[in-house]
């Protein structure tokens, strides 16, 4: 099953001669469980692609459905409730807060939205990202590394459709970063998550199910990793 399907997608910003065609026509699917990266020169157009995906902003055209709703076609609160129960987000800089410890910071989503926390799922999040020792922490007493394993965990304890991942690695060193690649695909197996990650590093996106590579604002290629099935939809 496609849990995304985005069609003839395009983001122009500003009018007429001076007008950048952020995304001219990309059109993608992903399936559900797939752990794919978007990679591309510096404007090419990956931030606003993940920005569209998780209906941060709109489209100038096109259409995108995630786990079959077309996003667009929702009026601004509805999409933000999307946006909280059905997407999670990992940002390079963590974006924990820093009065909340381990344990607060992952159950914050869930209980903005009010939802019941599901306790086994929650454990074995914590425990597979290695955390079960940390709950009681402060981010500020955590490891780059392991405040992005944090990062990771919050996103997953709403079981989101999709996770977006935007240079997840960026401010960690090359070590660090492939430890948390490897969870983040193991999380992208073990929990079946569909997880989309920018990353300007060639060697972390061969960690992906799939590359998405991008030019101009359109999808130049998007081949599964040799080796790894995927599902044409
Ligand atoms: N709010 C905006 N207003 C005007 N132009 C924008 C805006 N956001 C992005 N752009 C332009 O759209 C194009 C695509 O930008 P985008 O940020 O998606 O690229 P990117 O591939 O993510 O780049 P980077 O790797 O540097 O983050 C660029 O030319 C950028 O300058």
């Amino acid at each position: 099953m496609s849990i995304i399907r985005i069609e003839n997608l395009k983001k122009y910003y500003g009018k007429g001669a001076t007008t950048v065609k952020a995304l001219d026509g990309v059109s993608l699917t992903v399936e559900k469980g797939e752990f794919v990266a978007i990679v591309g020169t510096s404007g090419s157009g990956k931030s606003t692609l993940l920005h569209m995906l998780g209906g941060l902003d709109r489209a100038t055209e096109g259409k995108v459905y995630v786990d079959g709703h077309d996003i667009f076609a929702m009026k601004d609160d509805k999409l933000t409730i999307f946006r909280r129960r059905s997407v999670g987000f990992v940002f390079q800089s963590y974006n924990l807060l820093p009065i909340l410890n381990v344990l607060e910071n992952i159950i914050l989503p869930i209980e903005l939205d009010g939802g019941k926390i599901d306790q086994a799922y929650l454990d074995k999040v914590i425990h597979t990202l290695g955390l079960q020792e940390k709950v009681h922490n402060l981010p500020a007493n955590l490891s780059g590394g392991q405040q992005q394993r944090v990062a990771i965990a919050r996103a997953l304890a709403t079981k989101p459709s999709i996770i977006l991942a935007d240079e997840p690695t960026g401010n960690l060193d090359s070590k660090t970063s492939q430890e948390v690649l490897i969870l983040m695909k193991q999380m992208s197996e073990k929990f079946n998550q569909t997880i989309v990650m920018i990353t300007h590093n060639e060697q972390i996106a061969q960690t992906a199910d799939r590359i998405i590579r991008m030019e101009d604002g359109t999808i130049v290629s998007c081949n599964a990793q040799a080796g790894r099935e995927v599902t044409p939809s």
